[in-house]
């Protein structure tokens, strides 16, 4: 399988803030979810790929050319959480800026997905549209230009479970062709188990693991233990622990392995969410 982005040991130093070593691998036809607290980079690192940031160290590859070819403009899909750029215009005048400046635009289907997708209004600007109708229109955006790879910060977020269903649906549609595939950054995981092959979680800067999305949710367990069963875990079998007032959680790989090794302790499956928690605010190795 083609990778559609190869990023490789990627440095970013801000004053207060660095990007370490960050890699990444999106195959052709996936989806791959990216996740990660408040503050984690995440957004940085895709500023980083659509070369909106001067990288300090590393490479990026973008559907196989280095990340800062100019013509991978058209290829590209990409919404942002936050986008004032087009305030001042109506989705009409938007259209006729798109035509000039992607070569394969559809003004058709933008027109399709505005009207008959999203019931976005006509004639209103912009800046009047309510949160939920800038994410929809810069969804069809992003589709009208016959983009490979989507880069999606937050796509869905400030929408209703509904409008997010359906999109989450153009967004599995849209890797149907195996050329096709989609980066999304999101805080809403069941989204992202949803509908995200692979998973990338980044904290304070690193990615912690990039992996396949049934490899961690079928692997990973979740011991929950008294304090006196977690002393007898061995230290090799913990990826993370977190300990509360009476009992303490372990996040541990190999989970039937771990079952039959630990019969007495209950091993939950975990979520996304679980899987950070005990990551962001547990004792943890990199795995
Ligand atoms: N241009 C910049 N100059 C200095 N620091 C920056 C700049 N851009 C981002 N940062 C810092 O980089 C860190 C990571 O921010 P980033 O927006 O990448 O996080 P994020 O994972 O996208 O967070 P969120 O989920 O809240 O959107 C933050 O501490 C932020 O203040």
């Amino acid at each position: 399988m083609e990778q559609s982005l190869i990023i490789k040991n990627v440095n970013k130093i801000f004053p207060q803030f660095t990007l370490q070593n960050i890699h990444m691998e999106v195959p052709e036809g996936t989806i791959m979810g990216f996740v990660g607290e408040n503050g984690a980079g995440k957004t940085t690192t895709i500023q980083c790929i659509l070369n909106l940031l001067k990288l300090d160290d590393g490479e990026i590859e973008v559907l196989g050319r280095k990340h800062t070819d100019p013509v991978l403009k058209d290829d590209i899909g990409v919404v942002f959480d936050e986008n004032n750029y087009f305030d001042t215009m109506n989705i009409q005048q938007i259209n006729k800026m798109m035509l000039k400046i992607y070569k394969n635009w559809h003004a058709d289907e933008f027109f399709e997905m505005c009207h008959s997708r999203f019931a976005l209004p006509e004639d209103k600007l912009i800046k009047d549209f309510s949160r939920g109708m800038h994410m929809k229109l810069a969804i069809a955006m992003a589709l009208s230009h016959e983009a490979k790879l989507l880069i999606l910060d937050e796509p869905t977020s400030g929408l209703d479970p509904v409008t997010r269903d359906e999109i989450l649906d153009i967004f599995l549609d849209f890797v149907q062709d195996e050329h096709h595939s989609i980066l999304l950054s999101s805080h809403i995981s069941t989204d992202i188990e949803k509908i995200a092959d692979y998973i990338t979680y980044i904290h304070e800067g690193s990615v912690i693991f990039s992996k396949s999305k049934d490899e961690l949710l079928e692997n990973f367990g979740i011991m929950r233990c008294s304090k006196n069963q977690a002393s007898l875990i061995d230290e090799e079998d913990i990826i993370a622990k977190l300990e509360h007032d009476y009992s303490v959680d372990i996040l541990v790989d190999h989970k039937n392995k771990m079952e039959k090794k630990y019969k007495d302790i209950i091993m939950d499956k975990p979520s996304i969410d679980d899987i950070m928690l005990l990551y962001a605010k547990g004792e943890r190795k990199v795995c």
